[in-house]
């Protein structure tokens, strides 16, 4: 938040903080800070700048004074941003004279001009014709997926690029056989984390740059103008034939400026690439469990939402599969805690239910000492579905956490059977994960063009199929493929649930492979039936 205050106001003056006071109500945890970051307390005296930048950071230590604490949340945004990209203006060419024209004419007749270019060392095409020099390309502006990159953030501090415009033709009025071309400018390329997509601003799709070195032209750079031979208007027509570019009359002039570049709005969307994604309600033990079976270090604490943007942790391959795949890792994804209603934008569940759509596995994590694990369970399912049904068919595994705690211990059996049953017995759909990162559906929303992702996840969930996805509940949904209980926090149970998340992890990759020879003999037999009827049959003899 931004408040604007006139120059000309007496910031010290007693008007002015009775009438900030009184309409603005602010927290005691409100920081003012000038646009160039200095900051004051609100009780400071004399304050002397106009813009004044509300915000308040999360206060780790007081979790309960969450209610009047404003919150600017620039994690919100780590995953989503608009840019402004410009590409170079073309360069100039230039409007040249022959240099002899002037002095010779008088001396020598025009067929010694004429000899004269001819034997010059000016550049020329294969048919002898004149080449003049050209203004430089203005540079194109391409983004690019690099694996360095974690999120968006920095965009927000930076939202506008601009590539360098082609150099013009250096010429001082009169062509001679040093000209050059003008420089073209080199490409602005920007890096973006692996799986951001790109579209224009609330409009098409263009890319989904999910693999490292993925890249997208978005801003194209203008042309350079050309050079044109001035001439008087009786020699014209001779010289015509030594060179197209001779130059006609003063509207001619127009072909020598270089283009300009062209500039976009383009939305950058980040979506999280991992194998796993780690859900369940706030507290639940996510971050606690990322951090205990990978090097991940993410922010752990005993109050909700200390996950403000999903973590990646790395783990190791299965061991099971002998040497060569032992070193094949997998790629969790810690995401923000989810709380009823997150599909409707409360909390920060909803921002982060998309970075689901490129996980294959789903690990519900739930506090098996709350007051009430199944119905946390049950709430994190229907937020799920909710936003799009598909995320339900999905395989998932459930932890029962925290049972070194007595509470959780005792209730654990009981808790494995209850959760065991909500669902049906169909078989998760392992084939998800493939259906739903690749551009197929998302590109068919994008090309829709949907301003905004709640239109997104609509229309995820709409169609005829999802009309009966709607009236199903989420007993109507697969069953999980494990139920363990483990303590992330002690250790306890952990081989166990390592144990059921790869064993799934396999089932999904066998799946997916059986998918793919699947396809792969499906299109055999396409290209097989399609050359059969090409061919005519022969009688039989
Ligand atoms: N006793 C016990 N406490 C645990 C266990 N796992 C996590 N905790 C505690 O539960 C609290 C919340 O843990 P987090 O890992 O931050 O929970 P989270 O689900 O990531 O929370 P959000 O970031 O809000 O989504 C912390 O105080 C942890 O120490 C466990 O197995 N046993």
């Amino acid at each position: 938040m931004a408040l604007l205050l006139h120059p000309s106001l007496p910031l010290s003056s007693q008007r002015f903080r009775e009438d900030f006071s009184t309409r603005c109500p602010i927290p005691k945890s409100l920081v003012f800070s000038t646009n160039r970051g200095r900051q004051w307390s609100h009780s400071s005296k004399g304050i002397q700048y106009f813009v004044i930048n509300c915000r308040s950071a999360r206060i780790k230590e007081s979790p309960s004074s969450n209610a009047s604490t404003l919150i600017r949340e620039p994690h919100k945004y780590f995953d989503q941003v608009v840019i402004t990209v410009r590409s170079g203006d073309g360069g100039h060419g230039a409007v040249l004279s022959l240099p002899n024209v002037r002095n010779t004419s008088k001396s020598h007749g025009k067929h010694d001009q004429e000899m004269s270019m001819k034997k010059s060392s000016y550049k020329r095409d294969s048919d002898g014709s004149l080449i003049l020099p050209m203004g430089g390309h203005g540079g194109d502006v391409v983004i690019y997926a690099d694996e360095s990159k974690e999120s968006l953030l920095e965009f927000h501090k930076k939202s506008r690029y601009s590539a360098k415009r082609g150099g013009n033709v250096d010429a001082m009025g009169t062509l001679t056989s040093q000209l050059h071309d003008g420089y073209a400018a080199p490409m602005l390329r920007i890096p973006v984390p692996v799986g951001t997509v790109v579209r224009r601003k609330r409009g098409k799709f263009l890319a989904d740059l999910a693999r490292p070195g993925d890249e997208i032209l978005v801003a194209r750079g203008g042309q350079g103008g050309i050079s044109l031979l001035e001439m008087p208007e009786h020699k014209r027509k001779r010289l015509m034939a030594l060179s197209s570019n001779v130059m006609r009359d003063e509207s001619d002039k127009v072909l020598v400026l270089g283009q300009p570049g062209e500039e976009a709005s383009l939305e950058l969307i980040l979506r999280v690439v991992a194998d796993v994604g780690l859900v369940g309600l706030p507290n639940a033990g996510k971050s606690t469990l990322l951090a205990a079976i990978t090097l991940a270090k993410p922010d752990i604490a005993d109050y909700p939402f200390t996950t403000l943007m999903p973590n990646l942790g790395r783990l190791d391959g299965d061991p099971t599969l002998g040497a060569l795949k032992y070193s094949s890792g997998t790629t969790l994804a810690d995401l923000p805690g989810l709380i009823e209603g997150a599909h409707l934008g409360k909390g920060l569940g909803r921002n982060f239910l998309r970075h689901l759509r490129r996980t294959r596995l789903l690990v519900h994590v739930v506090d098996a000492a709350a007051e009430d694990p199944i119905n946390d369970y049950r709430t994190v399912r229907e937020e799920l579905r909710m936003y799009n049904p598909d995320y339900l068919q999905r395989p998932y595994i459930v932890v029962l956490n925290k049972i070194d705690l007595p509470k959780a211990r005792d209730r654990l059996p009981s808790l494995v059977q209850e959760v065991s049953k909500i669902g049906c017995r169909e078989a998760p759909n392992l084939e998800m994960r493939q259906e739903l990162p690749t551009e197929s559906k998302e590109a068919h929303i994008m090309r829709q063009e949907l301003p905004t992702e709640s239109k997104e996840a609509h229309i995820l969930s709409s169609g005829a199929s999802n009309e009966e996805s709607n009236e199903k509940g989420i007993k109507d949904y697969p069953r999980p493929l494990a139920v363990v209980g483990a303590s992330v926090l002690k250790l306890i149970g952990i081989d166990e649930m390592l144990r059921e998340i790869r064993t799934a992890l396999r089932k999904c990759e066998d799946s997916e492979k059986a998918l793919e020879t699947g396809k792969v003999q499906e299109n055999h037999r396409l290209i097989a039936d399609t050359y059969e009827q090409k061919i005519p049959k022969l009688p039989a003899l």
